[in-house]
């Protein structure tokens, strides 16, 4: 029997302090509490915060187009180069992203009282809240969130009493589409990694099909002071992995080894997708799971939505056996995996290390 991801997360208790957003609103400075120095990421050895400008003569992440007669191959040397790419079609609805992205902004724009009605429990999983991260930083981030794990009914009526229907039927919606999505970006990366179709049939009753997602809606408003604070600190998802609708605002930017940090421009139409832990560990560290962070901005709004998706909290995950070369991780459950995650962030791989 397979148990679902957010038992993966249930054991970790969070202070009230990391959970509770900025009264964004109300403040016209950036507080102390929020100003970040270069010795605020002194933990975080190649990640430099502060480090503004992505080097101008970057290279980019490639657009895949999905019906590509070569994606298998373009998805490959992606996930190996850069371990992120933007997808275009992707069969995902235009109007379902932006009514998606509507309902975000009318959340986040609610009094912060009826917000925190809403807010994540201390060891909850789902709800408003700053980013799980949160308490790894000595600083908080300029970032509100809202995260939903199957149906959003239970906050949504907390936050919308009397309307909270509309907000639920387009994030079902989302999640089916984004979950379908998901597994067909699965399929192409495992095929990428040689898993054949033969595999595939051994394979077919595996927690790899299994695989169930959470939505995080992100907002970061715009900020008084956009050169010391951090929208979201530099972190590698967790699960296998992430496809992430951008508005129209920059902000995300990925760690390049030997470049530096590189932004992922908003494509109209496109949507993100990035390699996580899991699959990290599935590819024998052949796949990159890239290092990302954002930084607010000065005059606009940003807003995005993070589809998260990985296999069920009791399944056990090893580099696939096919891959050459000796196996660089020791297996592990993927309840396993968040627990070390949660407790030591980026340390966590080392830890499964062989
Ligand atoms: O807002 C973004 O672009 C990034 C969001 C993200 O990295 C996350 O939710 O894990
Ligand atoms: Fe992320």
């Amino acid at each position: 029997m397979t148990t679902s991801l957010s038992n993966a997360y249930k054991d970790t208790n969070i202070h009230l302090n990391n959970i509770i957003p900025l009264d964004f609103g109300s403040v016209l400075q950036l507080p102390e509490s929020h100003v970040w120095t270069d010795d605020d990421n002194s933990g975080n050895d190649r990640r430099t915060c502060l480090v503004r400008q992505p080097r101008a003569e970057a290279a980019s992440p490639p657009v895949i187009d999905l019906w590509a007669p070569d994606v298998v191959g373009l998805v490959g040397d992606a996930c190996r180069r850069w371990g992120v790419f933007q997808v275009t079609n992707h069969e995902v609805p235009q109007n379902l992203v932006a009514n998606v992205e509507a309902h975000a902004r009318r959340l986040f724009e609610l009094p912060t009282d009826r917000k925190l009605k809403a807010l994540r429990a201390p060891n909850g999983v789902t709800g408003y809240g700053l980013a799980r991260i949160s308490p790894f930083f000595p600083k908080l981030m300029w970032h509100e969130g809202f995260t939903i794990m199957g149906s959003a009914m239970e906050h949504a009526k907390l936050l919308w009493p009397h309307h909270y229907e509309e907000f639920c039927d387009a994030i079902d919606k989302y999640q089916k589409k984004m979950k379908s999505l998901a597994y067909n970006i699965l399929l192409v990366m495992l095929k990428a990694l040689g898993v054949d179709e033969e595999d595939h049939e051994k394979l077919s009753s595996s927690f790899l099909y299994q695989s169930d997602g959470a939505l995080q809606l992100n907002s970061y408003p715009s900020c008084p002071n956009p050169n010391h604070a951090i929208g979201l600190a530099p972190h590698t998802d967790s699960l296998l992995l992430t496809i992430l609708h951008q508005n129209d605002t920059n902000g995300l930017q990925i760690m390049q080894e030997g470049v530096g940090w590189v932004p992922i421009r908003p494509t109209p139409g496109a949507l993100v997708v990035n390699i996580g832990d899991l699959m990290h560990i599935l590819s024998n560290a052949t796949f990159n799971n890239m290092c990302h962070r954002v930084i607010p901005n000065e005059t606009s709004h940003r807003f995005s939505m993070a589809y998260f998706y990985g296999p069920p909290a009791n399944s056990v995950l090893a580099p696939l056996p096919k891959l050459p070369g000796p196996p660089r991780f020791r297996a592990v459950t993927v309840k396993e995996y968040i627990g070390l995650k949660n407790k030591h962030l980026e340390k966590a791989l080392s830890l499964i290390q062989i």
